[in-house]
């Protein structure tokens, strides 16, 4: 058997003409939402992912700012510019493309940006507005997958969804929006012990580690949902995910692909939470 393919190309194509839509209904009766991007340094996948940011925000009338900032800048120097655009009216959204240079706390200038705009969704108050289920601004990865789940018609009321990597970004939020559908969560990490004990009793598999191939065939339940997160590149530098695809698919129920699977959507849902902060803003003018 062959698994379903996820695409999350496609899928964020529709969504995306959703998005372009509700953006000109915006910039009609407001002004035209916006998004400021902040780049520091030269890492050369953030600038692939900056670029693509930005070109999507081009493509769905949303209008973005793009400040680039050199590897050497001090953490003061950032978390003035955060200031700046928290205080600039005509600005919906920020996010400070991650990581940052090993000089600048990333928790620190996260906490910078006005919970209003933070688009990523990593605040603190957005984080624990997310813990307790009350609205707030979602991270765009783990809020991609559940759209994929939901474009795939898949269940997750009861089953057993394993996540596999518990970082900030991915994981844990992944385990709440999880948990927030009626699924049974585990959340495991590189100390859990006899992890393919486990891996072969889930249902669903979110796959968010860092290391190519990580998740073989043999240890995943026939029939399976898999989600690959990674975004790694093997030894000839091709893109490739967490999950070893090719043998995975003739297991799995569902798969995801790399690329062309989730990252598209963590752009995608980025779009989605600019035009949330903006609808919030313009709305907050109105009640004033
Ligand atoms: N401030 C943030 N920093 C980072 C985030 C984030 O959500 N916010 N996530 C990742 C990187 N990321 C977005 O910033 C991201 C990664 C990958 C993709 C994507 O579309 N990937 C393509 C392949 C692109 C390529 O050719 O390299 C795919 O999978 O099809 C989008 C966004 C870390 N930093």
């Amino acid at each position: 058997m062959t698994a379903q393919l996820i695409n999350g190309k496609d899928l964020s194509q529709q969504i995306r003409k959703n998005i372009k839509e509700k953006a000109s209904q915006l910039t009609e009766k407001y002004r035209q939402p916006c998004l400021a991007v902040i780049l520091v340094g030269e890492d050369p996948a953030s600038q692939v992912y900056v670029r693509n940011k930005v070109k999507s925000c081009e493509d769905c009338g949303i209008k973005s700012i793009l400040q680039r900032l050199p590897a050497d800048s001090t953490e003061k120097e950032v978390i003035d510019l955060i200031n700046a655009l928290n205080q600039d009216k005509e600005v919906d959204g920020i996010l400070v493309q991650l990581p940052l240079p090993k000089h600048i706390s990333e928790q620190k200038i996260i906490e910078t940006i006005d919970v209003a705009k933070d688009v990523d969704g990593f605040h603190l108050h957005n984080v624990g507005a997310l813990s307790c289920g009350l609205p707030c601004l979602k991270p765009c990865t783990p809020h991609g997958v559940i759209k994929m789940l939901e474009s795939a018609n898949i269940d997750l009321e009861g089953k057993l969804a394993l996540v596999l990597g518990r970082s900030n970004i991915v994981g844990k939020p992944m385990a709440q929006l999880l948990l927030e559908k009626n699924a049974t969560v585990i959340l495991a990490h590189s100390k859990t012990r006899n992890l393919q004990k486990l891996t072969l009793q889930a249902d669903v598999i979110i796959a968010a580690v860092g290391r190519p191939l990580f998740l073989k065939a043999e240890m995943v339940k026939p029939g399976a949902v898999v989600i690959d997160v990674g975004i790694n590149r093997n030894s000839e530098g091709k893109l490739c995910g967490d999950v070893d695809f090719e043998n995975v698919k003739e297991t799995a129920g569902f798969i995801t692909p790399v690329p062309g699977g989730v990252g598209p959507m963590t752009i995608t849902m980025l779009l989605e939470n600019t035009l949330i902060a903006a609808e919030n803003s313009f709305q907050k003018k109105e009640n004033q």
